[in-house]
């Protein structure tokens, strides 16, 4: 087989994340090549994403460059790639997830103040409605760009806190305290990577089948089909979390107003082999819950 070209956005986690994929691929004595690519997401860092009005937004340009055959993999954090995956486009592996949930990093200024006090920064919809839900009074202000810029901008002052992925942390070895908010639901498919290639290429997808993680393929399966039935496309204050423990799956999933007084929230403890459309069934008991009637506001208010 020829050398793998191997596409990844450029910013250091995207890098880091595109290098566990190199490594593994060389493991099983294959030639490889880490291609950059800029992506649209990376660009326009003074807008939140939500009012970008887009989805896929960093993962767009590396579907193009899949699909002109620029690169031969993409890597990507799964959590970024929408539902809906262009036509010849799929995952075809995913890799160990290691640290799923989110953490609070306060600035240091702020390390006495009570969680209810906080201004916090974020820019993620989700991570908004949970925390009112949890603490209805909260201020927020917006936050763009990679972990580093955020934590430079927390530095400096923006707010009193921010909310990380764990995974990001760990990943760029960052010295942050940090503390765990597990009220804060993570996002569906969180602290995943992934790598897509074009369905055309059987080859390419039996070597990465080779090297996917099946457990955590089960779980994001589950997750991933909670939030493409819920959604229809748009974004929302959606969570998901499946786990395996032992030949079980617990799965909590949520669907939070933009304000985070209205939750529905679904918890099911069951066996993996029942586990086949069980995303898709929980979403839609979330929907007839009040959950339809929640995203079509949603909807109109963005
Ligand atoms: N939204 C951006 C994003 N996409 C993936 C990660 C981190 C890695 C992951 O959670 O998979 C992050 C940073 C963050 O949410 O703090």
């Amino acid at each position: 087989m020829k050398i793998i070209r191997i596409g990844t956005r450029n910013s250091p986690l995207a890098l880091w994340q595109a290098h566990e994929v190199e490594a593994k691929l060389q493991n099983l004595g294959l030639q490889t090549e880490i291609v950059p690519i800029i992506s649209s997401g990376d660009k326009n860092l003074n807008q939140p994403l939500y009012a970008l009005g887009i989805t896929g937004i960093f993962t767009k340009d590396l579907d193009i460059a899949l699909l002109n055959d620029e690169i031969d993999i993409a890597v990507h954090s799964l959590k970024d790639v929408p539902t809906l995956l262009p036509e010849n486009v799929q995952i075809s592996a995913v890799l160990e997830r290691d640290f799923p949930e989110d953490v609070l990093v306060r600035n240091k200024d702020a390390e006495a103040l009570d969680l209810n006090t906080l201004k916090i920064a974020t820019s993620s919809l989700r991570r908004r409605a949970f925390w009112l839900k949890e603490f209805p009074e909260t201020e927020f202000t917006d936050i763009r760009g990679n972990v580093q810029t955020r934590l430079k901008k927390l530095d400096d002052g923006v707010a009193d806190a921010t909310i990380f992925s764990l995974a990001g942390i760990k990943r760029m070895n960052l010295d942050v305290e940090y503390e765990q908010i597990p009220f804060l639901l993570q996002a569906p498919s969180q602290g995943v990577v992934a790598i897509a290639n074009k369905i055309d290429n059987p080859e390419l997808s039996a070597i990465l089948k080779s090297i996917s993680h099946k457990e955590t393929e089960i779980c994001i399966t589950i997750e991933r089909e909670f939030l493409k039935t819920l959604e229809g496309g748009c974004t929302a204050p959606i969570g998901a979390k499946a786990e395996l423990i032992g030949n079980q799956i617990r799965f909590v999933g949520r669907l939070c107003s933009l304000d985070g007084k209205d939750c529905i929230e679904t918890d099911e403890i069951f066996d993996w082999n029942d586990s086949e459309n069980f995303g898709a069934k929980l979403a839609l008991k979330v929907l007839e819950n009040g959950g339809k009637e929640l995203m079509d506001e949603i909807r109109k208010s963005l």
